[in-house]
C-alpha cells in the first residue's frame, strides 16, 4: 500500500474480498476498442467525452438499481457516452462479469472493467477493452502481507507487472491514482491512461480539488480522466478546465435514489456541458 492513511472500513473489506476472488484459467486475448479513438470521436462531434458507469450500487450510493445492465448501457450510449464502465465487483457494487460481457456485446464503444484487481490471473476472468488498476491497491504488499509470503503463487503483483500483464492480453490499462505520489508510481509503471479519483478511499469523501491538484503534473501525452464526484454540468466544465480529456461518471447518471430516473437524459446533460454554454 502506498499511502500512510488507513482505508475506510468498507474499502478494506472490498479489498479483502477482492484478494480472495479467483482468477481465470488461461490468459485472455482481447481485441480492444481504442479509448483514445473513442474520446477523439466524441470531441469531433462536440460531445464532452463521458465514460458512463453501470454501477448497480456502491458503499456510498443511496439505493440499488436493478435495471438490466444492457438497457442501462444502451441508454448511456444513446445519451452520447463515449465509453462505458461496468462494475464487475459482486459483493459491494452489485456487479458481475456476465454483465460486462453482455454490455460489451450490445454496444460498440469501448468498455472498461471496473474492479479491484490485485493479481495477474484476475485479468483472465472476463474480456474488456480496458482494465482498471488502482495504484493504491497494488504495489508493495508482498513485503507486509503474511498470506502472500506463505503462498507465492497467489501473491499480489506490483503495478508495473499488472500494467504489462494487462497489455500482453490486449487490454488498455487505466491506472487510477489519488495523489502525486501515486501518479509518480503510475508513470513509472508505464501508464499512458491515468484516472485521478476525486474520491478519497480513506474517508470515502469526494473533493474535485483532488483532480485539480494532480492534473498539472500529468504529462501531455497521457490520456487523463477525472473520476468520481462529477454531478452537474458545472462540475464537468470545472474538470475540463483543469485538463480532463474525459470524465468517468457513475452516481449522477445512475441516480440510485430515484429508481426510474432517465439515464439517457442524465448522460446527455453532462455530454452537452460544453464551455460555450456558459
Ligand atoms: O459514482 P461517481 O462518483 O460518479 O464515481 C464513478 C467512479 O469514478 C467510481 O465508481 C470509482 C472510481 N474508482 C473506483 C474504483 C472501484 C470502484 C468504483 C470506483
Amino acid at each position: 500500500m502506498n499511502s500512510k492513511t488507513e482505508l475506510a472500513p468498507a474499502v478494506a473489506s472490498i479489498l479483502e474480498a477482492a484478494r480472495e476472488r479467483p482468477g481465470g484459467d488461461a490468459p485472455v486475448d482481447v481485441d480492444a476498442r481504442s479509448l483514445p479513438d473513442a474520446l477523439a470521436r466524441a470531441e469531433a462531434d462536440g460531445r464532452v467525452p463521458i465514460i458512463a458507469e453501470v454501477k448497480p450500487t456502491s458503499p456510498t450510493a443511496d439505493g440499488t438499481r436493478s435495471d438490466d445492465p444492457v438497457e442501462l448501457a444502451r441508454a448511456m450510449v444513446e445519451g452520447g457516452a463515449a465509453a462505458i464502465s461496468v462494475l464487475t465487483e459482486p459483493t459491494h457494487f452489485g456487479g458481475s462479469s456476465e454483465s460486462l460481457t453482455r454490455v460489451r456485446e450490445a454496444v460498440s464503444v469501448p468498455v472498461l472493467r471496473k474492479d479491484f484487481l490485485v493479481r495477474e490471473d484476475q485479468l483472465d476472468v472476463v474480456e474488456a477493452d480496458l482494465a482498471l488498476l488502482i495504484a493504491r491497491f497494488v504495489g508493495d504488499q508482498k513485503s507486509n502481507d503474511s498470506r502472500a509470503s506463505q503462498n507465492t503463487s497467489r501473491s499480489d503483483a506490483d503495478l508495473e507487472e499488472l500494467v504489462v500483464a494487462a497489455r500482453e492480453r490486449g487490454f488498455q490499462a487505466l491506472v487510477e491514482v489519488h495523489d502525486q505520489e501515486e501518479l509518480e508510481d503510475a508513470l513509472a509503471a508505464g501508464a499512458n491512461i491515468i484516472g485521478v479519483n476525486n474520491r478519497d478511499l480513506a474517508k470515502l469523501e469526494v473533493d474535485l480539488e483532488t483532480f485539480e491538484s494532480v492534473a498539472p503534473h500529468v504529462p501531455d501525452d497521457v490520456t487523463l480522466i477525472a473520476e468520481s464526484g462529477v454531478s452537474s454540468p458545472d462540475d464537468v466544465r470545472r474538470m475540463r478546465e483543469a485538463g480532463a480529456d474525459a470524465l468517468l461518471v457513475g452516481s449522477a447518471i445512475m441516480d440510485h435514489g430515484a429508481g426510474d430516473s432517465d439515464v439517457t437524459e442524465n448522460t446527455r446533460r453532462l455530454v452537452t456541458a460544453t464551455e460555450e454554454d456558459e
